[in-house]
């Protein structure tokens, strides 16, 4: 990060914050550049011991110094929250983190309309995040690129034109790691009833979905082809897939993903009331 790095102020200082503020300081920026309002005590030591970095347990004229303000609580305290911040910040970009919140509220909540949102992953806690983005027409090209160089510490990120895509994102990226993790267990489920050591189960699920992810990453082949390859005509892969279409387990996927979109959509409907 340059060296005009400005000064960040987090709201609510749990996973996703710490996930964002360990990128941070990983790439040069110093612990007196960052302010967290966190009231959780016992979060608040993780952020001292971690980033050396001593929270404030309430909002107050020390976040007027933040050229931009991070929202990292959940969706359900987002009011509350924002009404003691409100005062010191209308100066400042907001990004969002937040699930379901949609930019007019935020806007409305905050006091001003330079707002972004954005949909990260979990995977950002090791740098290797992909995080959709959205801005508000107000938000100019120098804010745009201060949020890039805040996301890019956590890995990945792309923009989207519309706020509804942000829906896709969260159903797709957003909740991705969580399906990701269902497999691992079925994965390794299934491993140890073939007697493997779950231990075992676990390493081979695991090594398989990051060599096979690393794979399509550096492929200009389509995933359908990289299957083909892998499945030999009467072979043991043929005889899996062929159960998992049996099963219909692709359409009961698609219909997952949607469900995710739709209740993402829901919590916008029922946050906008706010
Ligand atoms: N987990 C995920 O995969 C993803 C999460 N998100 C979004 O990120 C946001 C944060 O999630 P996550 O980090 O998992 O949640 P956490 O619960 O870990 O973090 C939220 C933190 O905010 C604190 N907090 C509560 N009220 C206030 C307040 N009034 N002022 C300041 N801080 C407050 C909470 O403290 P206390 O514990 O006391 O309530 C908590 O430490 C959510 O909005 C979620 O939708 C987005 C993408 C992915
Ligand atoms: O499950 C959720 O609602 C949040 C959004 C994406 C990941 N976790």
């Amino acid at each position: 990060m340059s060296h005009s790095t400005p000064h960040i102020a987090f709201i609510g200082g749990g996973n996703m914050a710490s996930a964002i503020i360990g990128g941070l300081i990983r790439q040069g920026m110093k612990p007196e550049q960052i302010t967290v309002v966190e009231p959780f005590a016992e979060t608040a030591a993780k952020l001292l011991k971690d980033f050396g970095i001593s929270a404030l347990p309430a909002a107050g004229p020390a976040l007027a110094q933040a050229n931009l303000v991070i929202w990292a609580v959940k969706p359900q305290v987002f009011s509350e929250a924002a009404a003691p911040v409100m005062p010191h910040t209308r100066g400042a970009l907001h990004l969002s983190v937040m699930a379901g919140i949609r930019t007019d509220s935020i806007c409305r909540s905050v006091g001003t309309d330079r707002v972004v949102r954005c949909m990260p992953n979990t995977p950002a806690l090791v740098g290797q995040g992909i995080t959709g983005l959205f801005a508000c027409p107000s938000v100019t090209t120098a804010d745009k690129v201060l949020v890039e160089q805040v996301i890019r510490t956590t890995g990945q990120y792309l923009w989207v034109q519309q706020e509804s895509h942000l829906d896709a994102v969260t159903a797709l990226s957003g909740s991705g790691p969580a399906y990701v993790f269902y497999f691992l267990e079925a994965m390794t489920q299934a491993g140890v009833g073939m007697g493997l050591s779950a231990e075992q189960a676990y390493q081979l699920a695991v090594a398989t979905f990051s060599g096979a992810s690393s794979l399509a990453a550096a492929s200009t082949e389509s995933p359908e082809v990289l299957r083909q390859r892998v499945t030999s005509k009467g072979g043991t892969t043929y005889a899996a897939i062929t159960s998992l279409d049996d099963s219909g387990v692709k359409a009961s996927f698609v219909k997952a993903m949607q469900a995710a979109e739709v209740r993402a959509r829901e919590l916008g409907d029922e946050f906008g009331k706010a």
